[in-house]
């Protein structure tokens, strides 16, 4: 595990110390077993005067998704596993309350269904898009507090827990955020389920998606590719082509799920089978930093029917990550387990194929996919967390030869990006520089790609996958 962990701190419940589950939440056997674990990166609030009434109005609130949702995500994930399908899950690495307007939730999910269309195009295959939006409003810090000019307060862990400013008053942790968390997310959902299904997402309206974004390569390379994509669309209309089914597309919502007060105040019995869902998102994912096999988020999470992911940075042994599989994954279920690993550059290619090969022996097929970001953080000379472009490509890269080596699937991509045009990442074709994020860099966190960045990731990804494509269809021949 990673050095930056913070000492673990078992944490008790009112609720729990009663022997009751919270009133309104679900009861089910196990869901509350978190609470008598090491539990990492959670605020000290529970004896806050207002934290028992949020919890209580937040398990009595409407789920965020429906259970039905996350099955057929289920189906979708397996599917990548199996090689039949790419995953796409991308947004910001902390979303913010403000930011979550409409036209920000509107450059984001065109950015990706974007980067999917370059995907399904380039290389031919169907991409499942998930955003990493509307509850990815809590994060993981390396220390619990951070000093300013000899001033020390407690860190900045997401809008969802404490504010960014540097006061006493913001950094205090408030559990009504969860609330605000819980409606942004809503409203957020609300947007983009309308876009997703509404016409917005029209395959015949894919030229229109570039608009308003800056031009550059990347655009231009979309533009042509949108309109060979149009012609295509209208030869099918001539032929008398049903379109039914090109102005709609398949969207979910993921995060992280380390805030497990939220998490478990809307975990709720799915009325068809009596199960527990977690119906904060459709995909949770488990952090590297809290992902230690007797802690309190991985037991959590092996008692919801989601699909899970977790992180894998590069201090990851063998035996954790069967320790995982078999403590998340024990029915081997197809599309229930995602690895996001999240290496860097320079270990991708001597670490993974371990943990690959371990995860084999278990007769487990998780769904391999690659953080291409996290691992590639470093500070620059001005003073700001950023990454190089190029690192995140060669860790792309990476990951694809390791898994051509040892014959398995490369199933998707995990990045922190936004539709905005900010500078924040290091490079790219129209490359930012240290000097623009002086007046561009808006990321309360983690540095994202910005709209160019992604889509040229998007193409260079595309690139990997068509190679991948065509040397398994002349193995295929020569078989
Ligand atoms: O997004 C990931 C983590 O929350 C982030 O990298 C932690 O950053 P820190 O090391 O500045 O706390
Ligand atoms: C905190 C994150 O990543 P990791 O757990 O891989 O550091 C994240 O994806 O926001």
């Amino acid at each position: 595990m990673n050095a930056e962990q913070s000492t673990p701190r078992p944490q008790s419940s009112p609720y729990v110390s009663a022997g009751l589950s919270q009133p309104g939440a679900a009861v089910y056997p196990g869901l509350d077993e978190w609470r008598s674990l090491p539990v990492r990166q959670q605020p000290h609030w529970a004896e806050h005067p207002s934290h028992a009434e949020v919890v209580r109005e937040l398990s009595a609130l409407p789920p965020l998704v429906f259970a039905g949702e996350v099955d057929i995500l289920r189906e979708r994930l397996a599917s990548a596993a199996r090689g039949e399908a790419f995953l796409l899950q991308g947004g910001d690495c902390a979303e913010t309350f403000a930011g979550s307007t409409a036209d920000a939730i509107s450059a984001k999910v065109r950015t990706l269904l974007q980067m999917a269309v370059v995907l399904t195009y380039a290389a031919s295959v169907p991409v499942v898009k998930v955003g990493r939006m509307a509850g990815q409003f809590a994060k993981p810090r390396s220390s619990d507090t951070e000093t300013r000019e000899g001033v020390t307060l407690p860190a900045f862990r997401g809008e969802i827990v404490n504010g960014f400013p540097f006061t006493p008053e913001d950094r205090e942790p408030d559990p009504a955020r969860m609330l605000k968390a819980y409606h942004t997310s809503a409203s957020t959902l609300n947007l983009v389920r309308a876009f997703t299904t509404g016409g917005f997402a029209d395959l015949r309206a894919v030229s229109q998606w570039n608009r308003g974004f800056m031009s550059n390569p990347a655009h231009a390379r979309y533009e042509s590719m949108a309109a060979q994509i149009e012609r295509a669309v209208d030869f099918m209309g001539v032929c008398g082509t049903d379109f039914e089914a090109l102005k709609r597309v398949e969207f979910f919502a993921s995060h992280e799920a380390l805030l497990l007060d939220y998490e478990r105040a809307l975990t709720r019995l799915d009325s068809r089978t009596s199960l527990p869902y977690a119906t904060s998102g459709h995909f949770l994912w488990i952090g590297e930093r809290t992902r230690e096999i007797d802690g309190a988020h991985v037991d959590f999470l092996s008692r919801v029917r989601n699909p899970i992911g977790v992180k894998l940075g590069p201090t990851t042994t063998a035996a954790e990550v069967t320790d995982l599989i078999e403590k998340l994954d024990p029915e081997r279920e197809p599309g229930r387990l995602t690895f996001i690993s999240r290496m860097g550059a320079g270990k991708i290619r001597e670490n993974l194929p371990r943990l690959i090969e371990a995860a084999r022996s278990t007769g487990s097929t998780p769904l391999w996919i690659t953080d291409p970001m996290h691992g590639n953080t470093v500070t620059s000379e001005n003073g700001y967390k950023t990454r190089r472009f190029n690192d995140v490509v060669d860790e792309v890269v990476g990951f694809f030869e390791v898994h051509e080596a040892l014959g398995t699937v490369p199933g998707g991509l995990h990045v922190e990006m936004t539709g905005d045009d900010v500078a924040e990442c290091l490079g790219g074709a129209d490359p930012i520089d240290e000097a623009a994020f002086e007046g561009r860099y808006e990321s309360l966190c983690d540095p994202r790609l910005n709209h160019k960045q992604s889509l040229e990731l998007a193409f260079l990804v595309a690139e990997q996958l068509a190679k991948g494509g065509a040397r398994a269809a002349k193995g295929t021949a020569s078989r």
